[in-house]
């Protein structure tokens, strides 16, 4: 059975609205692991719009699960993770005109400067996956550069208008799991899945976690987080 891990990145946006101390995102990382998550992701970005160095170094302290971060491949963020430890680090695209991550990273522009990266992070001990798009050269570059894992990137999937365009790409996101678990990497998914995207994924078995943030978030404004954990946790199981 599939994982969930949940990515707290907009309970933090909310408390950044007013610049205030709350809502907490460490607190929520502890309701959505009671509620059924098997891992808490939070995507440290260079401008902090959302999550700080503060709710990082906390949610290490305080998660019973796993700690996923996201970062950029930058030498202060590598210089993060060596201090933190989480139990994975995803290399993610960045830019600050963004106003979410549009894409996944380039590994056949990045490919020295990623490789590098993923290196001083596993030295260390921190397996590494990389958040690519579902094509098969992203797939078999991560393969090449030394990643554990890959996150698929399902933005396309989950944005696309039309059966036609939703059908074309959800078919790529077959063949980049399938591709991957021949190349025996880990397999994750990740981006814009929401509560009926999710379940167009039955019967993947090749997808080991789907990391999802934004529309348990969402939900959890209108119902509350440990409903909307659990609802997504059904969800899954159900795949
Ligand atoms: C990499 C990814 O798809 C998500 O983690 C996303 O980055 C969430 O953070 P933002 O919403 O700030 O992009
Ligand atoms: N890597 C994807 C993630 O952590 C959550 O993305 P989203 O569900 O907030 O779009």
């Amino acid at each position: 059975m599939a994982g969930l891990a949940v990515n707290i990145d907009h309970i933090a946006t909310l408390r950044e609205a007013r610049k205030v101390n709350y809502p907490d995102p460490v607190a929520a990382a502890l309701l959505a692991e009671l509620a059924g998550a098997d891992g808490i992701v939070c995507h440290l970005r260079e401008d902090r719009r959302h999550v700080n160095d503060r709710d990082v170094r906390l949610l290490r302290k305080v998660i019973q699960t796993k700690l996923i971060l996201e970062m950029a491949a930058t030498s202060e963020m590598v210089g993060i993770a060596l201090d933190v430890r989480p139990e994975l680090v995803t290399l993610v695209p960045e830019n600050r005109e963004e106003v979410t991550t549009e894409g996944g990273l380039d590994l056949i522009v990045h490919n020295k400067s990623i490789g590098e990266t993923i290196g001083a992070l596993q030295n260390n001990g921190i397996p590494v996956s990389i958040f690519i798009d579902a094509e098969p050269e992203q797939i078999k570059l991560a393969h090449q550069a030394g990643a554990n894992m890959i996150e698929i990137h399902t933005g396309a999937y989950c944005e696309a208008m039309g059966n036609a365009r939703r059908r074309q790409a959800f078919s790529k996101i077959v063949d980049a799991a399938k591709l991957a678990k021949k190349l025996k990497l880990g397999v994750n998914a990740g981006h814009g899945l929401c509560y009926n995207t999710i379940k167009a994924f039955r019967g993947l078995t090749e997808i080991d976690e789907y990391s999802i943030g934004h529309s348990i978030v969402s939900r959890a404004a209108l119902v509350g987080l440990d409903r909307a954990v659990r609802e997504m946790r059904e969800l899954i199981n159900g795949l």
